[in-house]
């Protein structure tokens, strides 16, 4: 039986961008799709306001995280932030920063304090939050700096990608190309196998999980003629964790591992650095795929799209991949 603490915190992003309007989207869908209960950490005259633009009828109910696994069935429970923002949908503004941070760090201490079962995320304008002074690439690395500030335990956070086809785990993320190769150590390599199986088996309940690993370079290196870093950095690796037991191969031509066959053939694919990661699941299947932190000592998913500050008047903003986020994260193993 579901109860207050199943509640899922969820922080509502960017107000200029379509995080606002998803949310009261999701809400209304939540009956149908079967969405557990969720409580928005953001503004909740601002939430009213994008209802009332786009004809959405969500009634808001201002109230505390307590309250909220009640509220939800008949309204939409939003627990309200310090830091005021403003309503302006399109245009970004940098004041808005602090509040789309405290909703990310609240949220972060409601699940860590056992009131909340998983974090969910609305996208952030990172480029924004970045000149207000944010000092963290991402929502993923900022989680585990959280983690870290809030219970005195070391986080090692690491990005998942998971849609309905294809699940990716790049090893590198939110740095320059030009800085990746250096980035790939055989212990960061190692360090990022090892948490994606030991997630994928305790979260997504796969018992003996597949990973593929792929190369670095065009044809994972062609025999080092396009590159060292395949067979000098990542394949040691694989055999390493292979020969402990550890169903993981490759490294594979990075091009050819993410065909409809290839997929069949691992659970996770293991990626160098973020395109590779990321284009493929987002070009077949951006709609349903989400984006799952592992290595936190909770759940916390989002989204795999952005702010979309582009369409953030229009009203036509897909809440899908929301909604698979929210699933998702009722459906992981706590
Ligand atoms: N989890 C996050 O916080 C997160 C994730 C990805 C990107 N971002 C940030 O978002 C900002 C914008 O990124 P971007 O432009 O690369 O990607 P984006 O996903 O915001 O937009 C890409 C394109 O897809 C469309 N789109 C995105 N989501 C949609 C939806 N739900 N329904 C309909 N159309 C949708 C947009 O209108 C746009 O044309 C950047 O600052 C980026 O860092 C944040
Ligand atoms: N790299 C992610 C993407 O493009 O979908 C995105 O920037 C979100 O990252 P965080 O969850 O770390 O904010």
């Amino acid at each position: 039986m579901p109860s207050k603490s199943d509640i899922i915190a969820l922080s509502m992003g960017e107000p200029a961008g379509i995080g606002p309007e998803i949310v009261l989207k999701a809400w209304l869908a939540s009956e149908k799709e079967g969405i557990s209960p969720f409580a928005v950490f953001g503004d909740p005259e601002l939430l009213a306001s994008r209802a009332r633009m786009f004809g959405l009828s969500v009634p808001i109910r201002v109230c505390t995280l307590e309250e909220a696994f009640d509220a939800f069935p008949m309204t939409l429970p939003v627990i309200p932030l310090e830091n005021a923002m403003t309503d302006n949908p399109g245009v970004l503004e940098v004041s808005n920063a602090a509040g789309v941070i405290e909703a990310i760090e609240k949220a972060t201490a409601a699940v860590l304090s056992g009131d909340a079962k998983a974090v969910v995320t609305c996208p952030i304008q990172k480029s924004n939050v970045y000149k207000a002074g944010f000092k963290h690439p991402g929502h993923t690395e900022y989680l585990g700096y959280l983690v870290e500030k809030m219970t005195g335990k070391k986080a090692n956070p690491v990005m998942m990608l998971a849609g309905p086809e294809l699940r990716t785990v790049p090893v590198t993320a939110h740095m320059p190309i030009s800085k990746v190769s250096e980035a790939l150590t055989k212990e960061r390599i190692e360090e990022v196998a090892l948490i994606a199986a030991h997630d994928l088996k305790m979260r997504f309940g796969i018992a003996n999980p597949r990973i593929a690993v792929a190369g670095l370079n065009p044809h994972a290196g062609e025999e080092g003629a396009m590159g060292t870093e395949d067979a000098e950095i990542i394949a040691p690796v694989v055999k390493k964790l292979r020969d402990a037991g550890h169903r993981i191969s490759g490294p594979y031509p990075g091009d050819t591992l993410y065909h409809k066959k290839a997929r069949e053939t691992y659970d996770a694919a293991l990626a160098m650095y973020h395109d590779q990661a990321l284009i493929p699941v987002k070009t077949i299947g951006f709609d349903e795929t989400v984006n799952v932190t592992l290595g936190l000592p909770f759940i916390r998913t989002s989204p795999d799209h952005g702010t979309a500050i582009d369409i953030a008047e229009k009203g036509i903003a897909n809440p899908s991949s929301l909604i698979a986020a929210l699933k998702l994260a009722s459906s992981l193993k706590s």
